[in-house]
C-alpha cells in the first residue's frame, strides 16, 4: 500500500537532503516539493558527498503561494518544513486552509520557539490542531549555485537526525498516549525502527495515526542520516543543546567575521574563547534553572552544566572548524539571521525565570544592529 504523501516546505540545503533521501530510502513514497516557481524548479535533487554525487527524481512539485483556483481540495496529510525560522509564518499561512487536526507537521530547523508560535498563531483549538513532529540535526549541508543541489559535508556515517512526537492530550488513545502507542511496538531496549512503526495497528476512526505512522516510518527509514525517534523530552533536551551550540557560535562568527569567518577562528584566537565562554555561562546558568523546574533527571542537569556545555561546544567548533554558520551565511548575504529563535530564545526563557540575560541581549542586539544597518545602505 503507498505510504501517506509527504508535502516538503522549504527547499534550501535542509529540506533537500531530506527530500532526497526520503526518495532513495523510498522509492515509492509519493513526495510533493512545494515551491515559489514551480515552472523553473529542477525535477532531479542530488547531493554530493566524500565526492560522491547521487541523483535522486520522481518528485511532483507544487506552487508554494497560493493558487487560483486555490488546492482546498487537496488536503496535506504530511507536511514537512524545513524553512528558515524567520520564514516559517508567511511559508505557512497560504497551506492552512489545506491542514487539518489529521494532518501531521514535522519542524526541522535550528533554533527554538517556531512550535509555539504556530500553535498561538493557527492551532490554537486543540481539537483542530496537527499532530506535530520535531527534529534537531548537525547535518553540515551548504547549497551550491545550482537549485535542487547540495553539499553534504558530514561525513559518512557522521551526523544524526533526531526526532520527537509533541504531547497532545487531546489525541490520546483512551487513556494511551500517543507517544506510548508509537513506543509499543518497540523490541526490548532497541531504537524504534521504522520495521517496528509499521506493525502499528490503526484504532477505529483515527486517520490522523494512518498518517502520522506512515510519516514516522519514512522519517526513520533514511538511516544512512542515522534518524532516530526519541521520546520527547529527551529531544527537547538534544534540541537545547544545539540550541547552546548556536547561541555561541553562530552570532560570534557572524559579528567578528561579518560572514568570512570559520567557525575554527574562534578557538585559534584567546579572545574568541572567551566570549564564547561567556555566552555559555550565562546559557548554563538559565538552562539549569528551567531544567531544575522542570524536574529533570540528574544526568540532564550535570549536561547542562556549565564545564560539559562548554565541552560540548568546543568539540562542535573543533568537528565544524572549517564551516560557515548559516548566521554568518545570512549577513553575509543581508538576510534576516534566525538570531531571535537562538540568542533570543535563551532571553525570553531566562526573563520568564528571573534569570540574568544580558549577555544574550547584547548579542542579539550587535546582531539586530547589523541587519539594521545593512536594511539603511541598501
Ligand atoms: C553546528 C553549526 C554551528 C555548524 O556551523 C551550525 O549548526 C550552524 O552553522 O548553524
Amino acid at each position: 500500500m503507498t505510504r501517506t504523501r509527504i508535502h516538503i516546505l522549504g527547499i534550501g540545503s535542509i529540506g533537500t537532503l531530506v527530500a532526497h533521501h526520503l526518495r532513495l530510502l523510498s522509492p515509492s513514497l509519493p513526495i510533493s516539493l512545494l515551491v515559489r516557481s514551480p515552472n523553473t524548479f529542477p525535477a532531479t535533487l542530488s547531493s554530493t558527498r566524500n565526492s560522491v554525487k547521487m541523483i535522486s527524481t520522481g518528485y511532483d512539485i507544487e506552487p508554494s503561494i497560493p493558487t487560483s483556483p486555490p488546492l482546498l481540495d487537496k488536503p496535506i496529510k504530511s507536511l514537512l518544513i524545513a524553512t528558515k525560522t524567520t520564514q516559517t509564518f508567511s511559508a505557512l499561512e497560504p497551506l492552512i486552509p489545506r491542514l487539518s487536526e489529521n494532518s501531521v507537521i514535522t519542524l526541522l530547523q535550528n533554533g527554538m520557539g517556531v512550535y509555539q508560535e504556530l500553535i498561538s498563531n493557527f492551532f490554537q483549538d486543540e481539537f483542530k490542531r496537527p499532530h506535530f513532529i520535531l527534529g534537531t540535526t548537525p547535518h553540515a549541508v551548504s547549497p551550491s549555485d545550482r537549485r535542487g543541489q547540495i553539499y553534504h559535508h558530514s561525513a559518512i556515517g557522521d551526523g544524526f537526525i533526531k526526532w520527537g512526537l509533541v504531547h497532545d492530550p487531546s489525541k490520546d488513545i483512551e487513556d494511551l498516549t500517543v507517544e506510548s502507542w508509537i513506543w509499543s511496538r518497540r523490541i526490548e531496549d532497541d531504537a524504534v525502527s521504522s520495521r517496528d512503526i509499521e506493525k502499528l495497528e490503526i484504532p477505529n476512526g483515527r486517520d490522523d495515526l494512518v498518517h502520522l505512522k506512515d510519516t514516522m516510518a519514512s522519517l526513520l527509514d533514511m538511516n544512512d542520516l542515522n534518524s532516530q525517534l526519541l521520546p520527547y523530552e529527551d529531544l527537547n533536551h538534544a534540541m537545547l543543546l544545539k540550541l547552546v551550540v548556536n547561541a555561541a557560535v553562530n552570532p560570534l562568527t557572524a559579528i567578528l567575521g561579518r560572514g568570512q569567518m570559520t567557525n575554527g577562528k574562534l578557538k585559534e584566537i584567546p579572545y574568541g574563547i572567551n566570549i564564547v565562554d561567556q555566552i555559555v555561562k550565562e546559557s548554563s546558568d538559565i538552562l539549569l534553572k528551567y531544567l531544575d523546574l522542570e524536574s529533570a533527571d540528574p544526568t540532564y542537569l550535570k549536561m547542562f552544566g556549565y564545564e560539559n556545555l562548554k565541552k560540548t561546544v568546543y568539540d562542535t567548533i573543533e568537528a565544524t572548524s572549517l564551516n560557515t554558520t548559516s548566521m554568518a551565511v545570512d549577513i553575509r548575504e543581508k538576510r534576516k539571521t534566525e538570531i531571535d529563535y537562538i540568542n533570543g530564545y535563551l532571553v525570553k526563557i531566562g526573563e520568564a525565570l528571573g534569570c540574568k540575560t544580558d549577555i544574550n541581549r547584547m548579542i542579539c542586539d550587535m546582531i539586530k544592529f547589523i541587519e539594521e544597518e545593512q536594511k539603511l545602505s541598501n
